[in-house]
């Protein structure tokens, strides 16, 4: 994707992206730019098994980089299983990415065109490793589900969360949180791309398998703003509002992408 100067003005200004934009020696950093037709069906992928209790639900916390639904992992009673996985693996949260304005927003791009936003689902592989934080530091530790989301018709599913933000507006509020099927927010088409990346976020570990689905999922500009309202700073300080909470592009390198489709 060619970034001329003037595009540059996008890039998110936030600290946490003041990081390193690329770790020293990464070799497998995320987001990437997916180029459709580089991308090479592998036949022997097999179809994304997804299991959520919809009980496991516990809160929604603002982190001061998104806003995070978390799930309780001390059993397998949330997880997914098959597509590019060896092991299940145990949903731990999800999370957003958005813009400040509907043309950009997404951390992935399909043929270089943005989202307005995108969804991960955190997993982590349980069956091999003892904790989250040793799976984080593991090339197999983790396995994240992205879908973009794309303007259009309201998503009644999204619509109960969307209810809940104006609760957690300043960094470091929480919110109890107990029922909710993450199922809800997948789109119809079980269509994906994989490929080995890292986390978006520091410390930036190459430990996840990246499962980006195909087809979006809608959901309407009130949706949208309704993730714009939330702040990346804490209550009583000077409001910064939570936007542009997304990772530059980083280098394909020696990758390919893998579809699951033809
Ligand atoms: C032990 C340190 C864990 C740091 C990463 N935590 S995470 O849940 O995997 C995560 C992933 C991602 S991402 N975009 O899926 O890589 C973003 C944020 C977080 C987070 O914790 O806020
Ligand atoms: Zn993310």
């Amino acid at each position: 994707c060619s970034w001329n100067p003037d595009s540059l003005h996008h890039l998110p200004v936030h600290p946490l992206w003041q990081s390193p934009l690329t770790i020293p020696g990464g070799t497998r950093q995320s987001p990437i730019n997916i180029q459709w037709r580089d991308s090479v069906y592998d036949p022997f992928l097999k179809p994304l098994k997804i299991s959520y209790d919809p009980a496991t639900c516990l809160h929604i916390w603002n982190n001061g980089y998104s806003f995070l639904v978390e799930f309780d992992d001390s059993t397998d009673r949330s997880i997914i299983d098959g597509g590019p996985l060896e092991n299940q693996y145990r949903l731990k949260q999800f999370h957003f990415h958005w813009g400040a304005i509907n043309d950009w927003g997404s951390e992935h791009t399909v043929d270089c065109k943005f989202y307005p936003a995108e969804l991960h689902l955190v997993h982590w592989n349980a069956v091999v490793y003892p904790t989250f934080e040793e799976a984080v530091m593991e090339g197999d530790g983790l396995a994240v589900i992205g879908v973009f989301l794309k303007l259009g018709a309201r998503h009644e599913g999204l619509q109960t969360l969307v209810d809940a933000l104006p609760a957690v507006k300043h960094k470091d509020t929480v919110i109890e949180f107990d029922v909710f099927d993450p199922s809800c927010l997948m789109p119809s088409c079980p269509d994906y791309w994989t490929y080995a990346g890292s986390l978006t976020t520091p410390p930036l570990t190459e430990s996840v398998t990246w499962i980006i689905k195909k087809q979006p999922i809608e959901v309407d500009e009130d949706q949208l703003e309704a993730f714009r309202m939330l702040l990346f700073t804490s209550d009583g300080e000077e409001e910064k509002r939570m936007v542009d909470n997304f990772r530059p592009l980083q280098p394909l390198m020696n990758r390919t992408v893998r579809s699951s489709f033809q």
